[in-house]
């Protein structure tokens, strides 16, 4: 029996009474990674919102870690373990890389702090240099490092390509999968670079529209792409050809 993480029954949420996702139903368990794709608009940040209570379904509900997630409990959400890296990573200008590892960890460990540096070695040089001062790849390190400090259960990832050059992405990729299989964290990874999201989940799903039109093996999607594009753009293709550049090996 997977040890599941988070559960989502029948969602619907949206803003102001108008749904932007429609009845979706996913379960993650732990040491899975589950990609969550869809065109721009499809309702992937709106899911990620209600799965840690910033957003309160219209209908149905969301469990996590075992707890029904409700819109002002979201400190304990965090503090037990569900954390989100938003896309815009959440990360100060004015502060240095050393000052928001403190923030996300109060209480000084080393060995959980050598633990992120050492999946992000490039911050660790960086300790001291102010957040606005590096690049949108390492702004990202940061933006996840500071999650993992906090030893997640459950990581939720949006859109961590935004702005990257499709290289960092696809080097950042594997430790995400990396730290799922080895610290049992279940992941949803909402991500633009649909072969690459394929190529580090287990599972995805595509919305559209706000619904779930696809659901599959992460490989098995891989092998048959007509199917996940027929999701985004029935019998087209991608809409943006800079998503088709993608590495051989997947
Ligand atoms: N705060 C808001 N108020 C009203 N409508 C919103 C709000 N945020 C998002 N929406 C609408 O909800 C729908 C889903 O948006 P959402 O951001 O969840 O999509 P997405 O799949 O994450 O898109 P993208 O890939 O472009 O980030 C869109 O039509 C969007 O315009």
């Amino acid at each position: 029996m997977p040890d599941v993480l988070l559960d989502l029954d029948a969602v619907t949420a949206g803003y102001n009474g108008v749904a932007a996702v429609r009845d979706l139903t996913l379960s993650v368990s732990a040491g899975e990674v589950v990609a969550m794709l869809g065109p721009n608009g499809a309702g992937k940040t709106t899911a990620l919102l209600t799965m840690v209570g910033l957003l309160e379904p219209m209908a149905g509900s969301v469990t996590a870690l075992g707890r029904p997630v409700r819109s002002r409990h979201t400190d304990k959400l965090v503090r037990a373990g569900v954390l989100l890296v938003p896309d815009d990573r959440g990360v100060f200008a004015d502060l240095t890389v050393g000052e928001h590892f403190r923030m996300a960890r109060a209480k000084a460990d080393k060995v959980r702090l050598d633990f992120v540096l050492d999946r992000f070695p490039a911050l660790r040089p960086l300790r001291d240099r102010r957040v606005g001062l590096l690049s949108g790849g390492e702004q990202q390190m940061l933006a996840i490092g500071k999650a993992l400090l906090a030893e997640p259960k459950l990581l939720l990832i949006d859109e961590m390509s935004l702005g990257l050059a499709p290289k960092i992405v696809q080097e950042m990729l594997p430790g995400i999968r990396r730290l799922a299989k080895d610290e049992n964290v279940g992941v949803v990874l909402v991500e633009q670079h649909v072969e690459l999201a394929l190529s580090v989940a287990d599972r995805a799903i595509v919305l559209n529209h706000g619904r779930m039109v696809l659901e599959g093996a992460a490989r098995d999607l891989l092998a048959d792409r007509t199917k996940v594009q027929q999701a985004y753009f029935g019998a087209g293709g991608y809409a943006d050809e800079e998503h088709e550049a993608l590495p051989a090996e997947v």
